[in-house]
């Protein structure tokens, strides 16, 4: 081991007294946990004699702090201990023990481990030799099935020490081979990231991150944050992550319950907007159509269309009472229409407010007369029928599903609301090509979706949580954008995304714009590169395609010891079965990446080999197979140790334009840990073909 180093002590058998030590306390907060644990199982009965609303009530919260209790004896219930020091401006000459959870001896007694979230916590991620935060000495332990196995420690008083990414600890966790869906990083977070992760509520985030540099982690991450530092504000308005498909949301899914974060709502754009609006999304828009209806010009359209169905009024409004017929006239109905119009509230808001407004005039008459009614006769008067059709006929009810069927399938409705924001052309282009005849029978499209929800949205406003985590942001267009932004209206925002990795032809090319329609301006952007997934042979092959790509961006470089292995093959099928079985003789999950178009064959060819496999997109339950079959429009945000990619032209080709498809490859060439094999037949794209040679 090289003197720059942390040392495991040199000295074997202070080495184990030390490690016996911990052990100890590892086995005294495990039974601690046990302890807390049996007590709030004890509390269960306590809450039977309440009514039914507050025991379901109470049953939940137990259950979630039950929940939060589990105890994984494959994982550690700590991975590092603090020690702190007066003399270094520590509060107290104490030893902290850092995990996954708060664990707390006896009652009232001292903390056994302390939440890794906690402020306490805070020196093992961002202290430095030479700025202890408190801290005289850090230390690491290292694992093995759950058993405490080694330990490194870091004396932070001495300038000029180890950096953290010198720990040998730290890189075999960095190193260690995957398996199965993806896991918490809590105890080797990186200054960089943790500054993201504990990033204030208020404060929202864009970050572009170059492939494998912890963007998803870092939002779950920030997400277990939050839902801990701001557990009161957070338990009301709740957190939310935004996550491209099911695919990737199975793959993300055990984090955060691993972290003792059960709370935190997981979705898809599409998930999100499908169930507000309980429109089922079963079309599939041409791309030019998907462009105009992803266009931030569309939220114009809707807002003209929705509220022009506010109309001027042609009749005084008579409003027969006893003997008596109170008139307002027209000019008095227009004022109030028009400081409606303007008050910024929603549409339906404003169509309640209309009949009260209106008796308020006709009680205003009633007093010119002599009368002095009083609040339940202007109610009574706003309830009134004729009132109450008035008001509806000049302010309609508007439903936002049929709405925007009506914008999709009349053209001089569209016209009227477009006029001036979309071309002729344009307008023909998002006409419905078979209209259909009733809400039911229409096919909607995901863009569709999108825009009821945005009507929807102009006519009540949608509910808004605390705070939204949106990975892979890049693909998003601008409406979906506004779609996620107007779940963090009163909230903020962490948004995770790579311009080099924009797949859709809506995606963005700018994170100030996207910000803007995130309704968050002004945030700023941080960079991540430091590479932990992908190693330095395959990332430095990838970022080929950078120039091309995505040339305003900083090339990425691997933190990883290992170089990996990178091997391009000439071959078809076979050989790619071929590549398969080796890497099925190594350690770790195997991804085989292929066209979309090629799933059928490969999938044959796999099943001829007798080779198990998942296949991405298909099966309910990924992720447990060794081996996962991924088309390459599914590989965004996933990894497998080894990748065996099939046909990169191929792929390229499958996209509808160059660009895309060699950053659609950028991707694919981007998910391996350990090894990368590419078989072609056809030449590699001309990018990529240095390497080749
Ligand atoms: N600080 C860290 N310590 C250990 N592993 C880490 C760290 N940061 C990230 N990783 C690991 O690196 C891998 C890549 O992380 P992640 O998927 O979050 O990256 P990403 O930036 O979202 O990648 P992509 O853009 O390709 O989707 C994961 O296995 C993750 O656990």
């Amino acid at each position: 081991m090289p003197a720059s180093e942390p040392a495991l002590s040199t000295n074997p058998r202070e080495t184990e007294t030390t490690l016996d030590h911990e052990r100890q306390h590892l086995a005294d907060s495990r039974a601690a946990l046990q302890r807390m644990r049996e007590h709030t199982a004890g509390l269960t009965a306590v809450g039977s004699g309440a009514n039914h609303v507050s025991t379901e009530h109470l049953k939940q919260v137990l259950y979630r702090r039950m929940k939060a209790l589990e105890d994984d004896p494959t994982v550690p219930l700590f991975f590092g201990r603090l020690d702190y020091d007066t003399t270094l401006g520590g509060e107290l000459d104490e030893t902290l023990y850092i995990g996954r959870r708060h664990v707390t001896g006896e009652i009232g007694g001292e903390p056994m481990v302390i939440d890794w979230r906690a402020q306490m916590s805070l020196p093992f991620y961002q202290a430095r030799p030479g700025e202890p935060m408190g801290v005289r000495m850090r230390r690491r332990f290292g694992f093995s099935h759950g058993q405490l196995t080694a330990y490194e420690d870091e004396d932070l008083t001495s300038v000029g020490g180890v950096s953290g990414l010198e720990s040998e600890i730290l890189e075999s966790e960095i190193e260690r081979p995957r398996t199965g869906p993806m896991r918490d990083i809590v105890a080797t977070i990186q200054p960089e990231q943790d500054r993201i992760v504990r990033a204030e509520l208020a404060d929202s985030l864009c970050i572009q991150g170059a492939p494998g540099t912890g963007k998803t982690a870092v939002g779950l991450h920030r997400a277990a944050y939050l839902l801990y530092a701001y557990r009161d504000q957070l338990a009301r308005s709740g957190v939310l992550v935004v996550g491209p498909n099911d695919s990737f949301l199975s793959y993300i899914g055990d984090v955060l319950p691993a972290l003792g974060e059960i709370d935190a709502k997981q979705a898809t754009v599409s998930s999100l907007v499908t169930d507000a609006t309980r429109a089922a999304i079963r079309g599939l828009d041409p791309v030019p159509a998907a462009l105009i209806k992803g266009d931030a010009r569309m939220a114009e359209v809707l807002r003209r269309a929705v509220w022009g169905g506010v109309s001027r009024p042609s009749e005084t409004l008579v409003v027969p009472r006893g003997a008596y017929q109170w008139r307002v006239a027209t000019y008095l109905v227009e004022e109030i229409l028009d400081e409606l119009r303007t008050r910024g509230v929603r549409y339906e808001a404003g169509r309640t407010m209309l009949p009260q407004r209106l008796a308020h005039q006709v009680l205003l008459r009633m007093e010119a007369s002599g009368d002095s009614p009083d609040d339940r006769v202007q109610n009574a008067v706003a309830r009134s029928r004729p009132v109450k059709t008035y008001a509806d006929a000049l302010w309609p009810k508007v439903d936002p599903v049929k709405l925007v069927l009506r914008l999709l399938t009349d053209a001089e409705f569209l016209a009227a609301s477009a006029e001036g924001i979309l071309s002729p052309e344009e307008q023909q282009l998002i006409m419905m090509r078979k209209p259909a005849r009733s809400v039911g029978s229409a096919r909607w499209s995901l863009a569709d979706v999108v825009l009821i929800d945005e009507a929807a949205d102009l006519i009540n406003r949608t509910p808004s949580l605390g705070h939204v985590i949106v990975d892979e942001a890049q693909d998003l267009s601008p409406m979906q954008l506004r779609a996620v932004g107007r779940r963090a209206s009163t909230g903020s925002v962490t948004v995770l995304g790579d311009l080099a990795q924009a797949t859709t032809p809506w995606a963005t090319s700018s994170w100030t714009e996207s910000m803007t329609h995130l309704g968050h301006p002004g945030a700023a952007v941080e960079e991540l590169v430091a590479g932990f997934r992908v190693p330095g042979a395959v990332i430095d092959f990838a970022a080929r395609l950078l120039p091309r790509i995505a040339p305003q961006l900083t090339p990425p470089h691997s933190v990883r010891r290992n170089r990996g292995a990178l091997d391009l093959r000439g071959g078809t099928t076979a050989d790619l079965i071929t590549a398969t079985t080796e890497a099925l003789g190594r350690e770790g999950t195997v991804g085989v990446i292929v066209p979309d178009a090629a799933v059928a064959t490969v999938r044959k060819a796999l099943e001829k080999a007798g080779i198990r496999y998942d296949l991405l997109g298909e099966d309910a339950q990924i992720f447990d197979a060794r081996v996962d079959l991924v088309p390459a429009s599914l590989a965004k945000g996933l990894e497998f140790d080894h990748v065996v990619l099939s046909e990169p032209a191929d792929l390229v080709a499958g996209e509808p334009d160059e660009i895309t498809g060699l950053r659609r490859l950028y991707v694919c060439l981007t998910r391996a840990v350990t090894s990368l094999v590419v078989v072609h037949s056809a030449p590699l794209p001309a990018a990529l073909h240095d390497a080749a040679a």
